[in-house]
């Protein structure tokens, strides 16, 4: 898996030389622990390597019931951590109710392409931004109701009134950085906004600042929460076993931005970070 939180990790944590963090779905091709038989799946936290030696410590067996059909590398995307986060996002931080308004940004993504799914299935109205007319195209076909290319709007202002005029209950936070104050002014009263991430700022040798939003958060009454899906870690079966439900009665649509060979990592690792997937960006090795 290549994602954008391996580039924020990296900038504080790591040095060259250090092998790259990262999640990748595994397959046992040597076991003396029963609990993971020569042949199973794992999702394993490993990093950036083709083989790992472990006594099974942090290996998360894939779901049992993981259909044939279904690809194993959709536990790295929609029916893994990025899909996790969509759900938390909407259900724990949110607080999302059929009938409202939802925004979210880099919405072609891994995440934002599930949290407008879901949204949908629960009874809202849900506006995207995504950085292509291609991904535009894909979000309309996945039933966002209001999608534009941020690049070409000319004005974000603009778009966001004539998406949703009335503005927003919801506000699902994948950018930061000066849009954010943009949004911000569109809010609803009492709106609510889950900070899931901030990819805007994460090459940032210097802190951005910006109009600060404590004015209009008085004003408007508003609620910003940041979080991060291993805050669940304790609903994770559940909510994965959820989402594999979705996917397989076709509520759920999964893409993936594929690229093939290991030593392609660090290309797919930076084309994700500038925009050259649609769905969730991976690896086969
Ligand atoms: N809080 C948590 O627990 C988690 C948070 N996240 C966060 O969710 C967000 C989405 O992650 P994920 O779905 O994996 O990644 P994506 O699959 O959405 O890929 C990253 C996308 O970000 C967009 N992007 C890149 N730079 C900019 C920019 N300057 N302005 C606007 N958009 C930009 C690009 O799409 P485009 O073409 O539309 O610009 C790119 O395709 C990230 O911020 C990530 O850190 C992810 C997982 C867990
Ligand atoms: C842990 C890195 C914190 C950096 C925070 C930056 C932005 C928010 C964000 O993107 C957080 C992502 C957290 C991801 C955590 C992943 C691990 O649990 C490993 C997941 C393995 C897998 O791919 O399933």
């Amino acid at each position: 898996s290549v994602d954008p939180y391996m580039r924020s990790f990296s900038k504080f944590h790591m040095k060259e030389g250090d092998v790259m963090i990262g999640g990748q779905v595994a397959k046992v091709i040597q076991s003396k622990n029963p609990a993971f038989p020569v042949g199973s799946h794992v999702v394993s936290d490993s990093g950036w390597r083709t083989h790992t030696l472990s006594d099974g410590t942090g290996l998360v067996p894939v779901l049992p019931e993981w259909p044939k059909d279904v690809s194993l590398s959709l536990a790295l995307g929609a029916i893994g951590m990025p899909g996790l986060t969509a759900v938390y996002g909407i259900e724990e931080v949110l607080g999302l109710q059929k009938g409202e308004t939802l925004l979210v940004n880099a919405a072609a993504g891994a995440v934002g392409s599930v949290v407008g799914q879901i949204a949908k299935i629960k009874g809202c109205k849900v506006v995207g931004s995504a950085g292509s007319d291609a991904k535009v195209a894909y979000l309309k076909e996945l039933g966002f109701d209001e999608v534009f290319n941020y690049k070409t709007v000319g004005s974000l202002e603009e778009a966001l009134r004539k998406a949703s005029p009335e503005g927003y209950d919801c506000f699902f936070e994948n950018v930061g950085g000066p849009s954010s104050d943009v949004v911000l002014q569109q809010m609803r009263k009492f709106g609510r906004i889950a900070v899931c991430g901030s990819i805007s700022t994460y090459n940032d040798s210097e802190p951005q600042t910006g109009p600060y939003p404590y004015f209009t958060m008085i004003i408007k009454e508003l609620k910003m929460e940041g979080f991060l899906q291993s805050r669940w870690e304790h609903k994770h079966h559940e909510t994965l076993k959820r989402l594999l439900a979705w996917v397989k009665e076709g509520k759920l649509q999964c893409r993936e931005h594929v690229t093939k060979g290991f030593e392609n990592m660090p290309a797919a690792f930076m084309g994700m970070l500038q925009g050259e997937n649609i769905g969730k960006a991976v690896v086969a090795v």
